[in-house]
């Protein structure tokens, strides 16, 4: 028997041969990803220009019937005064005319675009959403470089995000914006810093993105530098070696990305000035304006003292509490929500196992992955010790499985998840250190071998599957102690049209602290195994 070819779970044998099947899907799906990004950008551009000619007539027939009230807007009323021929036949002589009724007009189109997307928004004077991203160079004078690489990052349509959040930020408005995990946030607002920025210079740091964790601020830095390619910006990430030898003083640094406590510490020690920064962006905002960080954010916005500094706040979840506080230091800022608030990506299809107790957990994990093994997986604990006693419990099962956690020196983190993402851990356990922000592509599955603390850390862990239109699947073990917070889970499943039995939905609400009970050991191994193991 060749031993490569099992899995060995415990007892349960795992046949590679007989999981073929599964293991081709993880293959094609990275390829189908790959050709994906070859398609042309300009191509398609012309494509949509001949198509909007032929559609436009059934737009307007569709537009007229439409009597649903749009946001901000009576459609209905509207849509029945611009019916007349002759008023459209006249269209020049009007605006000279009547600029209040083109503006109105103007105004209806802009509640219609914004509703075909879900596009919520508040504020005084908003820019239409982008039809698509060749407007960038229409409306907006974008240099061709950004549309040659949003075309070979494959983009060919702009994200409904990206559609509103571009255009706000372009006009110079400070912006709050939450949208769906996996919605396409970071171009939204790399984007429109890069346009504004619009010249590479050595004059100081102009452009500051804010990130909760390490490896998110390298995911961000890594996708601005597609955009930038064939550009002379320079995009930094603050790295220890950067904080170590950089003179902050001479670094050619257009945009600098950074976790809060790196740029706190430079900043109290005067290494670095921020006072020419132009752009501010605060990626998962409601993480950063969590307390253990806020004192940091406190100090990076103080530090960034241009009085024209454009600040925008990104994020899947944005509690009321986080709006107020943003209100508080924001200047006339625009308010963007897709779709529903605080709601879970609506491509993920999401479950709830009841597996009673902790040797319950891991035995449903082992039937799972005997019954069917689809990497790439995602597995979040609830601490680091977990992680470890989880990692434990699978590396010797003949299962290429990975583990991150903060304890781990950051070459380990990095080394981590880059084997995940290179396919070469099929597993990565995890806690909610990277359950923010993380584009993996591709994961089929997120397992919460541990129940979240709360709804928002249910949002964001989930939506590390379902991304960028993709389908995915959640998986939510629980046991007695989770039961009084399933309600809360069950709310969330459900705003974002998942199935919950109805026994939960009757139970009662319970407010939530961070629920994160003291369970009882992972581990089945004796533990004079596990610490021989430990010491080999
Ligand atoms: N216009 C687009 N068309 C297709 N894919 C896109 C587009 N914009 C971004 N993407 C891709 O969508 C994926 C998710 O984007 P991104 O990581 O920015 O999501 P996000 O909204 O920030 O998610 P999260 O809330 O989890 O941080 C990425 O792989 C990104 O490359």
């Amino acid at each position: 028997m060749e031993k490569s070819s099992y899995f060995l779970f415990g007892g349960t044998n795992f046949n590679k041969k007989k999981f073929a099947s599964d293991f081709a899907k993880f293959k094609n799906r990275t390829e189908d990803d790959d050709s994906n990004k070859k398609l042309s950008f300009f191509e398609e551009e012309e494509e949509s220009e001949q198509e909007k000619k032929v559609v436009s007539s059934k737009k307007r027939k569709r537009r007229s019937a439409n009597s649903e009230p749009v946001e901000g807007f009576d459609v209905f009323k509207s849509s029945k005064k611009a019916k007349g021929k002759e008023e459209r036949q006249n269209t020049k002589y009007e605006i000279l005319e009547n600029p209040q009724k083109e503006l109105n007009r103007q105004m209806e189109k802009d509640a219609l675009a914004r509703k075909q997307y879900n596009i919520h928004v508040s504020g005084i004077n908003i820019p239409p959403p982008l039809k698509g991203f060749a407007e960038l160079s229409s409306r907006y004078g974008c240099k061709k470089y950004i549309l040659r690489n949003l075309a070979e990052m494959g983009f060919k349509e702009p994200t409904p995000i990206q559609r509103q959040a571009i255009p706000v930020l372009l006009s110079g408005r400070e912006c709050f914006a939450c949208a769906p995990t996996g919605s396409g946030k970071t171009i939204g607002f790399i984007c429109p810093m890069l346009m504004k920025l619009k010249r590479p210079s050595t004059d100081g740091i102009r452009a500051v993105i804010l990130s909760p964790a390490r490896e998110l601020a390298a995911q961000t830095a890594r996708e601005g530098r597609k955009l930038i390619k064939g550009s002379k910006f320079k995009i930094r990430l603050m790295t220890k070696p950067l904080v170590k030898t950089a003179d902050f003083s001479k670094l050619h640094c257009d945009v600098l990305i950074s976790t809060p406590m790196r740029l706190k510490r430079l900043i109290k020690d005067k290494k670095i000035d921020l006072s020419k920064v132009e752009f501010l962006v605060l990626d998962e905002s409601d993480k950063l304006f969590e307390k253990g960080l806020l004192n940091q954010i406190d100090c990076v916005v103080k530090a960034c003292s241009n009085p024209s500094i454009i600040r925008s706040l990104f994020s899947a979840t944005l509690p009321d509490s986080v709006e107020e506080l943003a209100r508080s230091i924001m200047h006339d800022a625009v308010r963007v929500i897709i779709g529903r608030k605080n709601t879970a990506s609506e491509t993920v299809n999401q479950k709830l196992v009841y597996a009673g107790t902790e040797e319950g957990k891991i035995l449903a994990l082992r039937q799972r992955f005997a019954e069917s093994l689809n990497p790439p997986v995602l597995i979040f604990v609830q601490s680091k010790e977990r992680a470890k006693e989880l990692y434990d419990e699978l590396k010797c099962e003949d299962i290429r499985v990975g583990v991150i956690h903060s304890d781990l020196p950051p070459g380990e983190r990095e080394k981590a998840v880059d084997s995940f993402r290179a396919g070469e851990t099929w597993v990565l356990i995890a806690t909610d250190v990277i359950a923010r922000g993380m584009d993996f592509k591709g994961i089929n599955c997120v397992i919460n071998y541990d129940f979240p603390n709360s709804a928002s850390a249910y949002i964001h862990r989930i939506g590390r599957s379902g991304r960028a239109g993709r389908s995915g699947e959640a998986v939510t073990f629980y046991t007695e102690e989770d039961v009084p917070f399933l309600r809360n889970i069950a709310n969330t499943m459900m705003s974002s049209g998942c199935e919950v039995p109805s026994w939960i939905m009757s139970l009662k609400k319970k407010k939530w602290k961070k629920h994160t009970p003291k369970r009882d050991s992972i581990s089945t191994r004796p533990k004079a195994t596990a610490k021989n193991d430990q010491k080999e």
